[in-house]
């Protein structure tokens, strides 16, 4: 096991600290996990440097090695799950049973993702000729990761990045670097030295990646306000990117569903993981007929939830991850409650260390306020009480989020009207958040630019190339 308070990144396949570290903290209280460096501009210019010297060898290979090296990437993450959770409740505070899952689904991206082909088109052309489109790699890949799933997140960027031929310069949140760097340091005698490196920083780190004329594509999962930034800056040298932003789902909740099953399919897809989700349920729409049941199932449900530090085996949702988010919350609960919205669970900070936010159901607020109209991404969900099909649509697409929704009924068929009526890039019906390797996912609107997984997601990381042969006789 690393030595906890030595974290370093990996450069050219080579441990690499800097003269300035900066703390990452525990959110559940508040102490410093450990230290991580604060990566200098020459740092980056020699990941990325690195990173094109790698691009040309890893390119030449066969898809077939470097699908033998993804697949053994995700059996290191597997075999060091244990030690890898830990640390990613410590510094993230998810529970440690949703950190080794979190573990899980980066080695699943990593296994199902290696068994895809980069297909090669032939396209029907009248002349005498024979036109394939190959995909080519981009070359070096900038992939920035959020806080809210450190781990999973950077896979779906380094599983795809890496097949197609491209080599990696990855950057995980000043929030939560520390599993980040060490599955970089477990992958360095794995992978041929440039192939995936890792570096650490500060929010400044980002900017220069996004403006590096060595990187050829930006892949970017954050806010909706970071994306266009990052979209400016890219212009630079026109690189390409795929952009995962924000969103603010709506679920739609049909007066013929059973309201105890649904009730926790509902909460858990708007609460899990201390509702830090881009896909979580941020407004709730339930059918006037049962809104009073399904509220108060609801607010049954966040009583018994168990919150507290993930290191705590019985608890079930962890705190706010940092306290940015926490204070911008806390902004959200005291605007409600200026405005007299009337709280049915939650409402008021806990005293004591840690961000922890008690689950907060706001009763049926104006479409108008902020707690509607904005993304909370955090334990606070306004239930909305709606009459007619018509209405609902319109209330749910007035958002200038695109991410995903879900629409819950017995009735398939009127579900899926509704499904195709929505202005997202995700529905769910009668389910939630069972996102795989093989389902493409793309935000709409603010939500989005581009596609994560699936085929499409994969080729999103090379070029088409048409080659076109006249054939001579
Ligand atoms: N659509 C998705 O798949 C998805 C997934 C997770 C989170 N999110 C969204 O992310 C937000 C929360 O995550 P966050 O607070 O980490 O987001 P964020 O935008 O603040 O930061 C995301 C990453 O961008 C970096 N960054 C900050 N400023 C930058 C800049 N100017 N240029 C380049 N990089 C920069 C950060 O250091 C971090 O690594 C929420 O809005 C959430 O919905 C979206
Ligand atoms: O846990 S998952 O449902 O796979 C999931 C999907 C999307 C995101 C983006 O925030 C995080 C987790």
């Amino acid at each position: 096991m690393s030595n906890p308070f030595a974290f370093t990144m990996t450069i050219h396949g080579e441990g690499i600290s800097s003269p300035v570290c900066f703390d990452v903290i525990n959110p559940a209280t508040e102490q410093v996990v450990a230290v991580a460096p604060d990566a200098t501009v020459q740092h980056l210019d020699e990941a990325v440097s690195s990173a094109r010297r790698a691009a040309p060898g890893w390119a030449a290979l066969p898809l077939t090695e470097r699908q033998r090296y993804v697949t053994r990437i995700g059996m290191v993450l597997l075999d060091n799950a244990e030690e890898l959770a830990d640390l990613l409740t410590r510094e993230q505070g998810k529970p440690r049973a949703q950190a080794y899952s979190e573990l899980q689904a980066a080695a699943l991206w990593c296994s199902e993702m290696s068994t895809y082909d980069i297909p090669v088109l032939s396209v029907t052309s009248k002349a005498p000729e024979t036109v394939n489109v190959y995909r080519i790699p981009l070359g070096v890949v900038g992939g920035i990761v959020p806080w809210n799933f450190p781990v999973a997140l950077a896979f779906w960027k380094i599983a795809p990045a890496l097949l197609t031929g491209n080599t990696m310069v990855l950057k995980p949140s000043p929030f939560t670097p520390l599993t980040t760097l060490r599955i970089g340091e477990l992958l360095r005698n794995l992978l041929p030295p440039g192939v995936l490196n890792i570096v650490s920083g500060t929010d400044a780190l980002g900017p220069l990646m996004s403006a590096h004329p060595g990187i050829d594509k930006i892949s970017f999962t954050g806010s909706t306000q970071t994306g266009r930034r990052v979209m400016a800056s890219a212009a630079v040298n026109l690189k390409r990117l795929t952009l995962e932003l924000g969103g603010n789902d709506a679920a739609i909740v049909l007066p013929d569903v059973d309201v105890d099953e649904v009730a926790p399919q509902l909460f858990w897809g708007a609460f899990r993981n201390s509702a830090q989700i881009c896909i979580a349920i941020k407004r709730l729409y339930i059918h006037e007929d049962i809104y009073d049941r399904l509220a108060q199932a609801l607010v049954q449900l966040a009583k018994d939830a168990r919150i507290g530090s993930g290191t705590d085996e019985s608890v079930q949702l962890g705190p706010v991850q940092n306290r940015p988010q926490f204070e911008r919350l806390k902004g959200l609960l005291e605007d409600s409650r200026r405005n007299g919205h009337h709280f049915l669970s939650g409402g008021s900070i806990p005293e004591g260390r840690g961000y922890f936010l008690p689950i907060t159901l706001v009763d049926n607020p104006p479409d108008d306020s902020r707690v509607v109209q904005e993304e909370a991404f955090g334990p606070i969900l306004p239930l909305l009480r709606f009459k007619g099909i018509d209405e609902v649509v319109r209330r749910a697409n007035d958002s200038e989020f695109g991410l995903a929704a879900s629409v819950w009924s017995r009735d398939e068929d009127s579900a899926l009207q509704i499904a195709r009526h929505l202005e997202v890039g995700t529905v769910w019906i009668n389910e939630i958040h069972t996102s795989l390797p093989n389902k493409p996912m793309a935000g709409h609107k603010q939500s989005g630019i581009g596609v994560e997984n699936g085929e499409e997601g994969l080729l999103e990381y090379t070029a088409p190339q048409t080659v076109s042969i006249k054939r001579v006789t």
